[in-house]
C-alpha cells in the first residue's frame, strides 16, 4: 500500500501584496486548504470557514514590490498519478492515486497510508473568477460552480495595455468595487492536488498581477443555491416551524406547492455555513493602471478601440457579458451590459457607416449588436 509521504512545498509568490497582512491572508487561505478529519467525514462538503461573511477588504497597492513565501506543507508529488503530460483537460482529472477518499489534516505528521480508508491529503484551492477568468480559466479545474460574493461589485475600472490594451492606448477590463450591499456573480473553481494548486497560483499571478495590475485577496463564496429571492411578506410562515427549530428549510424539505415567490426562508447562518473561502484577484484605486469610472459612451469609446496581445478589448466585454446571459441568469449586473449594449452599438454603427472609420477590424462583431439586442433599430443607432 503507497504511502503518502508529506513534503514541503516551498511556493515563492512574488506579490504587489501591499502589507505583511495581506500576506497573512492569502497564507491563512492556503493553510485553510487543510480541511480536519471530522471537516471531511461528510465527504464532498465544500470547504467552510467560518471566515468574514463579507469580504477581506482590498489593500491599496504601493511599491516596492515584496516578495513573499507561503509554505504549504502538502503530500508529495510521488502519491499523484498525473495523467500523462501532467493534469488532463480543463475537468482535471482526480490525481491523486488515493481515489475516492476524503481529504485530511493537511501538514500533519504522520504520514497517512493511502488506502480507501484514509482520506487523501491533496491541497483544495477555489479561485473565484467574475470577468475572463470564468471563460477563460486558462488552467486545469476539478470542478467549477456558479455563485456569487458578497461586499463588491463588477466593473469596467481596470486598465490594461498586455492583453487588451497596449501602452499609451490602455484597455478596460474587470475589477472589483467595494460596495457593502453589492454582489458579484461568478464562477468558483476548484483546485484540487498539489501540483495543480502550485500550478494554478503561479499561473494567475503571471497572469493577474504581473501582466494585470491586479492583487489577490480571499472573500467567501456563496454558491448559486445559498442565493434566495427575498420571501414575500409572510412567506415564510408555512416555514417558520422549520425556521424556528433551527432546521433550515431547504427547497426539498419544503412544500413544493409553495408558489415561486415564497421561497423557503434559509436562516443566515445556513447560508454562512455553506460559503467557501475562494481566491479573487482584484484591484484598489491605488494600483497601477487603474482608471476608475468614466461615462459608459466615454468607456465604450475607449473599449472599442482598444486591442492587445489577447485580442480586441471588444471581445473581452462581449464574451463576459455573454457568459453572464448565458450561464448566470440570476445576474443582473446593469453596468455590465449597459456597457455591452453600448460597445455593440458602437462597433454596428462604425460598420453601418464604413468599417474604417474603426481603426481595428470589428467585423466579427458587427452582427452582435442586433443579436443580441433585437428589440433595437438601425434608425435608432444615433448618428455619432
Ligand atoms: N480577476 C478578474 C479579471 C481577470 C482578467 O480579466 N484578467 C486579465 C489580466 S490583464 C486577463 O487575464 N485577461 C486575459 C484576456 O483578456 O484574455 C476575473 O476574475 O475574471
Amino acid at each position: 500500500m503507497q504511502t503518502c509521504d508529506l513534503q514541503i512545498l516551498e511556493l515563492h509568490i512574488g506579490n504587489h501584496f501591499k502589507t505583511q497582512l495581506q500576506i497573512k491572508r492569502i497564507y491563512l487561505l492556503l493553510r485553510r486548504v487543510k480541511l480536519t478529519a471530522e471537516e471531511t467525514k461528510t465527504k464532498g462538503r465544500p470547504i467552510t470557514t467560518p471566515g468574514r461573511s463579507s469580504p477581506e477588504p482590498a489593500q491599496p497597492c504601493s511599491r516596492p514590490v515584496l516578495s513573499a513565501n507561503i509554505t504549504m506543507h502538502i503530500a508529495s508529488p510521488g502519491s499523484l498519478s498525473t495523467t500523462p503530460g501532467g493534469a488532463g483537460p480543463a475537468e482535471a482529472q482526480r490525481l491523486s492515486e488515493c481515489p475516492g477518499q476524503d481529504l485530511v489534516e493537511i501538514g500533519s505528521e504522520q504520514s497517512p497510508e493511502c488506502s480507501t480508508d484514509v482520506p487523501d491529503e491533496q491541497p483544495t484551492l477555489w479561485v473565484f473568477g467574475y470577468g475572463s477568468l470564468m471563460w477563460k480559466p486558462d488552467f486545469a479545474f476539478r470542478s467549477k460552480q456558479v455563485g456569487y460574493i458578497k461586499g463588491y461589485v463588477r466593473r469596467f475600472h481596470q486598465g490594461n495595455v498586455t492583453f487588451r490594451g497596449r501602452p499609451g492606448k490602455p484597455g478596460r477590463v474587470a475589477n472589483l468595487e467595494q460596495d457593502d450591499t453589492g454582489q458579484t456573480w461568478g464562477v468558483a473553481f476548484e483546485i484540487h492536488g498539489e501540483e495543480e494548486v502550485n500550478t494554478v497560483l503561479k499561473a494567475l499571478y503571471t497572469r493577474e498581477v504581473v501582466s494585470g495590475g491586479y492583487v489577490m485577496m480571499t472573500t467567501e463564496f456563496y454558491p448559486r443555491e445559498n442565493h434566495l429571492r427575498k420571501p414575500s411578506a409572510g412567506s415564510c410562515d408555512s416555514l417558520s416551524s422549520l425556521c424556528e427549530e433551527g432546521e433550515a428549510a431547504s427547497p426539498q424539505d419544503v412544500d413544493t406547492n409553495i408558489s415561486l415567490d415564497r421561497v423557503p426562508c434559509l436562516s443566515a447562518d445556513v447560508e454562512r455555513k455553506k460559503s467557501i473561502q475562494v481566491l479573487v484577484c482584484t484591484v484598489t484605486q491605488e494600483c497601477d493602471l487603474y482608471l476608475g469610472y468614466d461615462e459608459v459612451d466615454n468607456m465604450a469609446s475607449q473599449i472599442v478601440s482598444a486591442s492587445g496581445s489577447a485580442g480586441t478589448n471588444v471581445e473581452y466585454v462581449t464574451k463576459t457579458a455573454d457568459y453572464v446571459r448565458m450561464h448566470i441568469p440570476e445576474d443582473e449586473d446593469s453596468h455590465l451590459f449597459q456597457l455591452d449594449a453600448k460597445v455593440r452599438e458602437l462597433v454596428y454603427r462604425a460598420h453601418a457607416r464604413n468599417a474604417g472609420s474603426l481603426k481595428l477590424d470589428l467585423s466579427e462583431f458587427a452582427h452582435m449588436f442586433h443579436e443580441t439586442y433585437p428589440e433595437s433599430h438601425p434608425e435608432s443607432v444615433k448618428a455619432s
